[in-house]
């Protein structure tokens, strides 16, 4: 670790009610950033037709991405749906394949979607209180499943660096979408799964 990458002891505010912090702004998803990641295209165009949608939001305090430092922040993701798939983050693989990563629900519902490389997958539901572990090898994508904004605190090495390509390539095996009997989140295979 060279001399600027020491982190000086600090303390960082993330609000309970909304998981904003004024650290740092947030760095925003809009869907417009996210072609081609919803199942329907055709509710996608007219979505993004209606106007731009904040999807989510994030927080990232720019600790160096170094080995013994630790990456956090939140991550909050808003409710709304694009045809029957609800907001949900874009997903990632860690670079450092084998990096796991806590996430902390503080508020909202939904869940956290993960698959890897085996082919197993699993999705592991955000209420407030639920500690979700990621493990290692998982790709992992937030899913607000709610009317509220899905808010969590998340934790990871800050050396483990984020792959996008696989997952705007490949997408992900399972979509989570609402049933349209009775409204609930259902998991379905994802007809654009390569
Ligand atoms: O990176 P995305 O898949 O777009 O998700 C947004 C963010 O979500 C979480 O907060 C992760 O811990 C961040 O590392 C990630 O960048
Ligand atoms: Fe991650």
């Amino acid at each position: 670790m060279t001399i600027n990458e020491i982190v000086k002891p600090f303390t960082a505010y993330f609000s309970l009610n909304n998981g904003l912090s004024d650290n740092k702004p947030a760095l925003r998803r809009f869907l417009s950033q996210m072609p081609g990641m919803y199942a329907d295209d055709e509710a996608f165009r007219a979505a993004i037709g209606e106007g731009d949608r904040l999807a989510y939001e994030f927080h990232e305090l720019g600790i160096p991405e170094s080995d013994g430092n630790l990456a956090f922040g939140t991550s909050i993701v808003y409710p709304g749906k694009v045809g029957a798939e609800y907001y949900m983050t874009k997903g990632h693989y860690h670079n450092v394949l084998d990096t796991a990563e806590v996430y902390y629900c503080i508020g909202g519902h939904g869940l956290m979607l993960m698959e890897n490389p085996e082919g197993e997958w699993d999705a592991q539901p955000f209420a407030p209180g639920n500690a979700v572990y990621v493990p290692g090898r998982y790709a992992h994508r937030s899913i607000n499943t709610g009317k509220e904004p899905l808010i969590t605190f998340y934790v990871f090495r800050a050396d483990a660096g984020h792959d996008y390509g696989t997952i705007e390539t490949k997408g992900f095996r399972k979509i989570v979408v609402e049933d349209p009997d009775g409204g609930h989140p259902s998991i379905v295979d994802n007809p654009k799964w390569k």
